[in-house]
């Protein structure tokens, strides 16, 4: 594997691959990589792609300046990772080779609708941050293909949006959220739980998976909220958001029918970590 660090270079390294005719299946990181990140290299290679991945953590989308300086960096063990997994290009920028002239100024990418309440309600500008900085990543890379995971719902359907209405050629692919044995969602934040609290975190899992049966029972959404909002606060975390929205737009959903494809998307406090999860949920159909 290849890593680069200035788009001169990513360029260069992305045409020579294209001149031998490969496809570009492109993985955007923000690093300290788990078998999560791999599982998108692994698709793309799976989707015949020459894989570029990236590792940037972007100040853009950080609304909290801690939260932004304890992130963890691991740049030469994501590379063995990568490497591992025969990814074929890292680009790996500094914050003054993407925003060379600082943030203040900068052009930024807005998408309404899908952007506003979940993350983009607890966490104010992230969505522009995220949308702006692939936006300068997808104008990088130019890939044919680009690979997010589900765990991050909310941003994949950010991207998708942003690419139907901005005209972007290129195919946006979500991969299955990879789990821990016991339903932890993995995330790179799973590193700030201490032993105890990592004994705790499949209760958010647990949760989400509770308000899922209760509907398919029949239960009230208002109702099956409260309940599993009180399991998940009651084993430790703090709750930020329990949400049930329709699975193909985000809209709100009050009262599902039957039939309907829901997705549940929580997102919780543990200790110094901000945990979020989804889980998707489709209602039987009526049978006569
Ligand atoms: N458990 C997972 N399964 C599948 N994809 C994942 C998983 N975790 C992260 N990803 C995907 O990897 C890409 C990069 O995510 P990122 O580097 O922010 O990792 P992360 O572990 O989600 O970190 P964070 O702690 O910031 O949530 C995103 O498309 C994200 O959805
Ligand atoms: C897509 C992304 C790399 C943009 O910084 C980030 O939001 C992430 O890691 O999910
Ligand atoms: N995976 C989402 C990136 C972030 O938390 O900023």
């Amino acid at each position: 594997m290849i890593t680069v660090h200035t788009i001169r270079e990513l360029r260069e390294q992305v045409l020579a691959a294209r001149r031998q005719g490969q496809r570009i299946g492109f993985v955007p990181t923000m690093g300290n990589l788990h078998d999560g990140h791999i599982s998108l290299v692994d698709r793309a290679h799976a989707e015949d792609c020459f894989v570029v991945a990236s590792i940037f953590v972007n100040p853009m989308q950080f609304n909290d300046p801690k939260d932004l300086e304890r992130y963890p960096r691991t740049l030469e063990q994501d590379q063995q990772r990568l490497a591992a997994a025969s990814c074929e290009l890292l680009f790996a920028p500094d914050v003054k080779e993407m925003y060379p002239n600082g943030q203040a100024s900068m052009s930024r990418v807005t998408v309404p609708g899908v952007s506003e309440g979940l993350c983009g309600g607890a966490r104010p500008g992230h969505f522009d941050g995220v949308a702006t900085v692939v936006t300068k990543l997808f104008n990088m890379v130019q890939p044919d293909q680009a690979f997010f995971g589900e765990k991050d719902y909310q941003q994949i359907a950010v991207i998708r949006k942003m690419v139907a209405d901005l005209d972007m050629p290129i195919k946006i692919t979500a991969v299955p959220t990879a789990r821990a044995a016991d339903g932890l969602a993995l995330s790179s934040r799973n590193g700030y739980l201490t032993a105890e609290e990592r004994a705790i975190a499949p209760a958010l899992h647990q949760g989400l998976q509770q308000l899922g049966q209760l509907l398919k029972q029949g239960v009230t959404v208002a109702e099956a909220i409260a309940e599993a909002r009180q399991a998940i606060d009651n084993s430790g975390f703090r709750c930020d958001y329990l949400e049930v929205r329709c699975a193909d737009n985000l809209e709100v959903v009050s009262a599902p029918q039957p039939g309907d494809k829901l997705v549940i998307l929580g997102a919780a406090f543990l200790g110094n970590a901000r945990l979020i999860d989804n889980i998707q949920v489709a209602l039987n159909p009526h049978i006569d």
